[in-house]
């Protein structure tokens, strides 16, 4: 075994989103499909016989107690009462707070990644049930297919999705996620529908329930979205406020990124349906 793995932390698009109720806890239940794509973060897991968890690349704005990469080394840590730890790097090329999952997907990536660099032997089911405490993303992360998800998040199917490319662009603008959640005119009452019907409905029957009030409280959101949808159907992801467009050839969502770029953070990239974390160990 080294005693030292570098592995991706990809991003995630919500293909469509539907909030379908409130539990007693305030958590919304969603009906989405999440579709990873090939855009990653980088991380560095080195084993430390000393047991400390050290994070060697702090992130702006984010104080390492809180940062979910430190939160998962030390969750895991405790869970799995192991007197070994860990330096962790992190090249971050994700967007934070964007709707993406960086976060999430971060510390699915460490708790993955140790479980291995510790030799624990830790089923995907148990780190999956360990990272929703650290977010309800995470488990689609460790998951590592396209998958519907229901409940907050953490119910998942494994689906095959279309793997288009994807224009994807971050608005100038920190949208809450909480904000979002707590927002009176936030549509909570869509219908469930099973899963069979959206897939079958496909690309042109899928929305983001969000999509509304976040486009109506953060006018950025708004106009970057008026514009993508000039060129290709386009829709929000997560809560926001990143924005997709779904283009067929990778030379079309090329050149909109780079027109994109002009004015904002724009990237093009690939849907996957499994995840290059998963590749990546070997599963
Ligand atoms: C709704 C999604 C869809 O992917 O949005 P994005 O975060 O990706 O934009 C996610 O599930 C979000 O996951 P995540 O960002 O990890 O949310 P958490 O930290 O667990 O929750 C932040 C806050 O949002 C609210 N929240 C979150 C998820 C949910 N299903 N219902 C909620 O009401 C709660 O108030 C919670 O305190
Ligand atoms: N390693 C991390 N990467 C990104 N954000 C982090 C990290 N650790 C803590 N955070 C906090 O989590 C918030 C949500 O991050 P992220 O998962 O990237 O966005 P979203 O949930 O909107 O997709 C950020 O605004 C940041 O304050």
């Amino acid at each position: 075994m080294s005693a030292s793995l570098t592995l991706p932390a990809p991003a995630k698009l919500n293909r469509m989103l539907h909030i379908v109720g409130r539990r007693d806890d305030g958590y919304h239940e969603l009906q989405t499909l999440f579709q990873i794509i090939d855009l990653s973060d980088s991380l560095t897991l080195t084993l430390r016989e000393d047991g400390n968890i050290h994070l060697s690349t702090p992130l702006d704005g984010v104080a390492c107690e809180d940062n979910l990469i430190v939160r998962a080394a030390r969750l895991l840590q405790r869970h799995a009462n192991t007197t070994q730890g860990a330096t962790l790097a992190i090249d971050k090329r994700l967007p934070m707070g964007g709707g993406l999952g960086g976060g999430s997907s971060n510390a699915a990536t460490v708790l993955a990644g140790l479980n291995k660099l510790w030799q624990l032997g830790l089923s995907s089911e148990a780190l999956a049930k360990l990272g929703l405490e650290l977010g309800a993303d995470v488990p689609v992360f460790i998951h590592g297919h396209s998958a519907w998800a229901e409940g907050v998040g953490e119910k998942l199917t494994t689906v095959t999705l279309d793997t288009p490319w994807f224009v994807i662009i971050h608005p100038a603008v920190s949208v809450s996620t909480p904000r979002v959640f707590q927002d009176p005119e936030l549509t909570r009452d869509s219908r469930p529908i099973t899963m069979a019907r959206a897939l079958q409905g496909g690309a042109s029957e899928w929305r983001n329930d969000c999509e509304a009030v976040v486009k109506k409280r953060y006018p950025q959101v708004a106009e970057a979205l008026d514009w993508l949808a000039r060129y290709a159907p386009s829709r929000l992801t997560g809560t926001g406020g990143c924005l997709f467009a779904t283009f067929e050839s990778e030379k079309a969502a090329r050149t909109v990124a780079e027109l994109a770029g002009q004015r904002w953070p724009a990237w093009a990239a690939r849907g996957l349906n499994t995840s290059p974390l998963q590749d990546a160990l070997g599963c």
